[in-house]
C-alpha cells in the first residue's frame, strides 16, 4: 500500500492491513467491485477516531482508493470508507465482524475488525456528531435549529441488504455511513435538506452530517430520525401478495407521495427543458449502458436490437421537436425506498442517493421525473415475480393505480409519455439484470422476464 508523506496511518498500520483488507473487502456487501481482483490500496486520509494502541479497543477511519485490475466500466480506483476497530482480542459476540489478525510492525498481534459492529466505537461516532467541529480532516457538523442531540444512545448496526451500512441509536437516530464515496455534493444529503426545508414531510429531516473538505470533498455519513417500527413498501406488498390481498390503496398512495416529492424537488432545485441534442445524448446513454451490460450478461445479447428500439424512439421525438422538463430526482426509487410507521403513519422516502452504480455527476444532473416512475413500476413487477404463482395481473393493477395516484396529486400522468416511460423502464431493467448479476446471481430471472417482455412490445 503506497502511503503519501502527509497521510501516514498512525503506527505506520497500513503495511500489516493491506493483505487483510484485500481478502476482506471483495466480501463485503458494500463492495462495488465485485468479480475483479483487488490490485493495491492509496491511503486518501487517515483519522485516529481512539487511540489505537490504548488499553482498550482503538478505531482508526480510513478513506483509501482501491484499484482494482481489468474494470471495464467504472473508475479503475474507487474510494471507499473503512472504520477499523483494532483489538487485542475480540470478544465471541463480534466475531462476524473480522477482518483478520496483523502480523507485523508495533501492533502485530492486534485483531483488526469492521469498527461498526461494535457497539462502544458506534457510540463515539455519535459523540463526535453531538459536538461538532474538526477532528483531523473530518468536520462533523450539526444543522440549523435541529435539537440537541442526547448523550449515550444505545448503538446498533442496522441488519438489512444495503449498499452502504448503517447504525441505529436508541432506536431515534440512524446515521447512514456512505462506503464508496464520490467528491461533491452527496444527493442524499442535499436532497433531503431541499425537502426538510420546504416544509416537505415525507423525508426524514437530516440532523447532523460528517465529511471532509481536503484533500477532496466527500460527505461520509448523514444522521437522520430513525423511524420506529417502520416497514418498507418491498416487505408490505410481498404480504399482500402472500395474503392474496390487493395492493392498489398503497400502491395508489405511493403515487402520490412520488408526486409530493418531485413537486418541491421541481420548486426547490435547479430545472431544464430537455430537447433535440440533450434528448439524443440521453437516448445515447441508454444504448450504451445496455451494450456494455450486454458484455458483462450474455444472456441480454439476444434481446439488444429490439431494447434499442426503446432508446431510438426518444431520439427520434426529441429531433421532431419534443422537449421534456428534467429536474432533480430520487434516481433509484423502488418500494424498498419508501418507509410506512405503524398504524397507517405516513409513507417516507429515504436514500436519493440514485443507483449506486452510476457516476455521481450524472445522478446529479436534472432529469426527467418519470424515471423514478419508471423504477417503481419495475418494483411492483419484481415482487409480483418474486411470489409463486406469478401474479401479473396483481402487478399491472398496482402499476395502473401508482400513475393514477401519481397524477391525482399533481404530477402529469406518465401514460402520457408512452415513449418516454418505455425508455426509463428499459433502461431501469437493463441496470438491474447487471445489478443482480453482480450482487444476488438467485434474482437474475426477475429482470430478464421483464427484458423480454419489453423486447417483445411493439
Ligand atoms: N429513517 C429511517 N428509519 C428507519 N429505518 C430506516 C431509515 N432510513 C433507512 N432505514 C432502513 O435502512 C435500510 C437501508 O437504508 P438505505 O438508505 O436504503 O441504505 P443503502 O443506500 O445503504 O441501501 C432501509 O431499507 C431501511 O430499512
Ligand atoms: O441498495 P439500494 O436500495 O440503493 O438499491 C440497490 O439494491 C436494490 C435491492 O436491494 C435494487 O432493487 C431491485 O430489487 C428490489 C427488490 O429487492 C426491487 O424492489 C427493485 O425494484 C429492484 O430494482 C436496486 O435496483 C439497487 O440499486
Amino acid at each position: 500500500m503506497s502511503e503519501a508523506a502527509s497521510t501516514r496511518t498512525p503506527l505506520g498500520l497500513l503495511p500489516s492491513l493491506a493483505p487483510l483488507l484485500r481478502q476482506w473487502l471483495p466480501e463485503q456487501r458494500w463492495f462495488a467491485g465485485k468479480g475483479y481482483a483487488v490490485g493495491g490500496f492509496s491511503l486518501v486520509s487517515a483519522t485516529e477516531l481512539l487511540p489505537l494502541n490504548g488499553p482498550g479497543p482503538g478505531l482508526l477511519h480510513l478513506l483509501v482508493r482501491v484499484t482494482q485490475r481489468d474494470v471495464p466500466v467504472r473508475s479503475s480506483a474507487d474510494c471507499y470508507q473503512l472504520l477499523i476497530g483494532v483489538r487485542e482480542t475480540l470478544p465471541p459476540p463480534m466475531a462476524p465482524a473480522l477482518i483478520g489478525h496483523l502480523s507485523d510492525g508495533p501492533l502485530a498481534g492486534r485483531t483488526v475488525y469492521e469498527g461498526t459492529r461494535d457497539p462502544r466505537l458506534a457510540a463515539l461516532l455519535l459523540e463526535r456528531l453531538r459536538t461538532p467541529g474538526l477532528l483531523g480532516p473530518l468536520r462533523f457538523e450539526r444543522f440549523d435549529g435541529a435539537p440537541a442531540l442526547p448523550a449515550r444512545l444505545p448503538a446498533r448496526p442496522l441488519d438489512a441488504e444495503q449498499s452502504n451500512s448503517s447504525l441505529v441509536y436508541g432506536d431515534a437516530y440512524i446515521l447512514k455511513l456512505f462506503r464508496r464515496i464520490h467528491p461533491g455534493p452527496n444527493p442524499d444529503l442535499e436532497l433531503p435538506l431541499a425537502l426538510a426545508r420546504a416544509g416537505c414531510a415525507r423525508v426524514p429531516a437530516p440532523v447532523a452530517w460528517y465529511g471532509t473538505s481536503a484533500p477532496e470533498p466527500f460527505t461520509l455519513g448523514v444522521l437522520q430520525p430513525f423511524l420506529p417500527g417502520s416497514r418498507d413498501g418491498w416487505v408490505l406488498a410481498l404480504e399482500a401478495l402472500a395474503a392474496d390481498r390487493s395492493f392498489q390503496g398503497e400502491a395508489r398512495e405511493l403515487g402520490r407521495v412520488t408526486a409530493e416529492v418531485h413537486t418541491v424537488l421541481a420548486d426547490t432545485l435547479p430545472t431544464v427543458k430537455l430537447g433535440g441534442p440533450q434528448t439524443e445524448r440521453l437516448a445515447a446513454a441508454m444504448v450504451r449502458r445496455l451494450e456494455t451490460a450486454a458484455q458483462s450478461v450474455p444472456a441480454l445479447v439476444p434481446y439488444v436490437p429490439r431494447l434499442r428500439a426503446a432508446f431510438d424512439a426518444v431520439a427520434t421525438l426529441g429531433g421532431r421537436g419534443r422537449t421534456w422538463a428534467a429536474q432533480r430526482v430520487h434516481g433509484d426509487l423502488h418500494l424498498g425506498q419508501i418507509l410506512r410507521g405503524p398504524k397507517d403513519t405516513p409513507w417516507s422516502v429515504i436514500d436519493f442517493e440514485g443507483e449506486p452504480a452510476r457516476p455521481l455527476t450524472e445522478r446529479c444532473r436534472p432529469q426527467p421525473a418519470v424515471r423514478d416512475v419508471a423504477g417503481m413500476l419495475r418494483s411492483f413487477d419484481y415482487a409480483a415475480r418474486t411470489h409463486r404463482p406469478w401474479n401479473p395481473g396483481w402487478a399491472e393493477r398496482c402499476r395502473a393505480a401508482y400513475c393514477d395516484g401519481y397524477a391525482e396529486a399533481g404530477g402529469d400522468d406518465p401514460r402520457e409519455e408512452p415513449e418516454l416511460l418505455r425508455a426509463y423502464e428499459t433502461d431501469k431493467a437493463v441496470y438491474e439484470v447487471l445489478y443482480e448479476a453482480r450482487h444476488r446471481p438467485d434474482w437474475l430471472p426477475v429482470p430478464m422476464a421483464a427484458i423480454e417482455r419489453l423486447a417483445a412490445l411493439d
